[in-house]
């Protein structure tokens, strides 16, 4: 298994911060991703559908447990052609959150899929995350308590979030972000990024707002 690395240093702007950490969003096209990654960073809701174009990221400073953290907010396309090129980012991942959407069961059945490819390319020590949204919509089809059996199944923790009505959209990440620390703090995750030491492949800073990123 190899290794996630944190990394207590100073960003090429000056801004200093405790650690980093890598987060991926994942899960069938359509879902929210894009959403849900906006609404946090930007606090803004675009109810036209842009699909990713393989990889995009944004970054967001965050405060977990009186430490500065800067999130590596990864955004993946879940369009199956770009599948090759996104897995590839699984490795370095510290939180991975799998996404589906509870107006469209087939998104919910497919997580068993990601979660699966998820253990074949991430780290055994990454913290996965389920999460349900669109929960603002009447027309779901799947219930609360289905994720919650599912989330139990996989043995991860679970939250319904609506991207558009920003309800446990902060949740997700700080969630997440909280259950990395602790395995930081408890020696179980040791790295970040694409495996290099100390190393941060992209660019500090506000991160990138386009929807067509490919790498
Ligand atoms: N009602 C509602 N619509 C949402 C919500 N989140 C996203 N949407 C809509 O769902 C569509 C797809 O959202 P995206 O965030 O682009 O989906 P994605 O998962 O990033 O899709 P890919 O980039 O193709 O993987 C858009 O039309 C969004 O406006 C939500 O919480 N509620």
């Amino acid at each position: 298994m190899s290794g996630l690395r944190t990394v207590s240093a100073s960003s090429g702007n000056g801004k200093s911060y405790d650690s980093i950490m890598k987060i991926l969003l994942i899960g069938d096209s359509g879902v929210g991703k894009s959403c849900l990654l906006v609404r946090f960073v930007e606090d803004k809701f675009n109810p036209s559908f842009i699909t990713t174009i393989g990889i995009d990221f944004k970054i967001k400073t965050v405060d977990i447990n009186g430490k500065k953290v800067k999130l590596q907010l990864w955004d993946t396309a879940g369009q199956e052609r770009f599948r090759t090129i996104t897995t590839a980012y699984y490795r370095g991942a510290m939180g991975i959150i799998l996404v589906y959407d509870v107006t469209d069961e087939r998104t919910f059945t497919n997580i068993k899929q990601w979660f699966k490819t998820v253990n074949e390319h991430a780290n055994d020590e990454a913290q996965l995350l389920l999460v349900g949204n669109k929960s603002d919509m009447e027309t779901r089809v799947v219930t609360a308590d289905q994720g919650e059996a599912l989330a139990k199944e996989l043995g991860i923790p679970f939250i319904e979030s609506s991207a558009k009505n920003d309800d446990n959209v902060n949740e997700i990440f700080f969630t997440l972000a909280k259950l990395i620390q602790e395995k930081i703090d408890s020696n179980k995750l040791v790295g970040v990024g694409n495996g290099k030491e100390g190393n941060i492949s992209i660019n500090s800073g506000s991160g990138n707002s386009s929807k067509s990123n490919c790498c």
